[in-house]
């Protein structure tokens, strides 16, 4: 089996999507967690100057998003015709949505600005995308699509704890405990699980 080498910073961001779906497929992978103070020597390195980077037999793969993809499909979590492969890809495009807007109110540099937008965006935008999403997980078995397991619940697994920190909203296992429980069933896999544990923890 070819070995496989996995690059991201030392937190969660758009990597841990792509650790927890190579955790279940049980590949042969090494998890490199590049800090900022080696980041510069590798970027000249990397596809696009950025990471996630996936090597496989020594070539280099990147965007979170085709990486995720391409493992969901290789270990058997992506859709059976491009009907369901749509799905998956529409709940994947809604999530990116939901994680951009937040990015939005995030890395804001003004601050007052950024109090402002998040207040606005909390009573305008966060309510209706957030009940979309719990519509979806309700409608398909708890799930992000299709009603079962796909690669969608990975990325969602990946990003949900950086999303209650975005959303600055601690609550939100409460609010919506469809989204908690998601995140425990990608999590509670065994390989995915046995991972977890013996990873360093961060929470974003
Ligand atoms: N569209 C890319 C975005 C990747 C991206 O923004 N990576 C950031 C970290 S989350 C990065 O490498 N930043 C360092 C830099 O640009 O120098 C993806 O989904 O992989």
């Amino acid at each position: 089996m070819p070995k496989t080498e996995f690059y991201y910073f030392p937190i969660k961001g758009l990597g841990e999507q792509i650790r927890l779906l190579l955790a279940y497929g049980g590949e042969d992978w090494n998890d490199n967690r590049v800090t900022p103070e080696d980041w510069p020597n590798f970027k000249p390195k990397t596809p696009f100057g950025q990471m996630p980077v996936l090597e496989v037999d020594g070539k280099q793969r990147a965007q979170s998003m085709a990486i995720s993809r391409y493992l969901g499909r290789k270990h058997g979590l992506a859709g059976a015709t491009i009907e369901e492969d749509f799905l998956i890809d529409q709940s994947v495009e809604f999530l990116n949505d939901i994680r951009a807007k937040a990015a939005q109110v995030q890395y804001e540099p003004d601050e007052a600005l950024k109090a402002k937008k998040h207040e606005d965006f909390s009573k305008n935008v966060y309510p209706t995308l957030l009940a979309k999403l719990d519509q979806i997980l309700e409608e398909n078995n708890g799930h992000l699509a299709l009603g079962k397991l796909t690669w969608a619940d990975f990325v969602f697994a990946g990003i949900y704890q950086y999303l209650k920190v975005m959303l600055q909203s601690p609550d939100l296992d409460s609010k919506f405990p469809r989204f908690k429980k998601l995140e425990q069933t990608v999590y509670s896999i065994p390989k995915v699980k046995a991972f977890a544990d013996a990873a360093p923890k961060c929470d974003i």
